[in-house]
């Protein structure tokens, strides 16, 4: 698993989709039943994914549930870190809900790095309708970890 994450580091070409964080990720893994399935690409220096919510995501009655919005923003954010060249997490996230996000509608969500300030990654947001208006947008610090973040055992 390891070295298949070192390749996802590779230079990625424009539009193209880029591949899942791992098969499982609630967020983008393709056999992850209860998960997002949310397929990325490159844009630019940043990255954009057109995603619809389904029933599987409510919260009040046909719209999508916050902490589902939210879990898809920070699963976008974690596909900068192909291009930016490093494995990090999130250390803080922020949404602002605009408006809400409808179960059904496609939405386009865009993501990109602000600034980088030593280990930190300061990413930003935005989450729009069909007609591009921005129902939302978002901030998070990605603090640098090295691969061991992932395998050390912890209680
Ligand atoms: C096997 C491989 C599989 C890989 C799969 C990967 C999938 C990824 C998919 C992605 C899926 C989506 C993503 C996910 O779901 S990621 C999963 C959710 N996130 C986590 O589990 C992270 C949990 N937290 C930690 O592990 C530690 O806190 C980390 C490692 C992040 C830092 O602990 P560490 O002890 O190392 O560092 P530090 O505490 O000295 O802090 C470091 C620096 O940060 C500064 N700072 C702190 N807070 C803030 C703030 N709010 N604004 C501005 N700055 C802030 C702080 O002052 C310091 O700065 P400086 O003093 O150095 O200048």
């Amino acid at each position: 698993m390891l070295a298949t994450w070192a390749e996802k580091f590779r230079p990625h070409r424009e539009g193209v989709d880029l591949p899942p964080h791992h098969e499982q990720c609630l967020g983008c893994g393709p056999d992850n039943p209860h998960g997002h399935h949310l397929q990325v690409r490159r844009h630019g220096d940043g990255v954009v994914a057109d995603h619809t919510f389904d029933n599987r995501h409510v919260g009040a009655p046909g719209i999508a549930h916050g902490g589902a919005v939210a879990t898809v923003i920070d699963d976008l954010y974690g596909f900068l870190l192909y291009l930016v060249g490093t494995p990090a997490v999130t250390r803080q996230l922020t949404v602002e809900y605009r408006t809400p996000v409808m179960i059904g509608v496609p939405y386009r969500l865009q993501a990109q790095v602000q600034r980088h300030e030593g280990r930190k990654l300061f990413l930003v947001a935005s989450i729009a309708g069909p007609d591009g208006s921005v129902v939302g947008t978002s901030t998070a610090v990605f603090v640098a970890v090295g691969i061991d973040h992932f395998t050390r055992e912890r209680q």
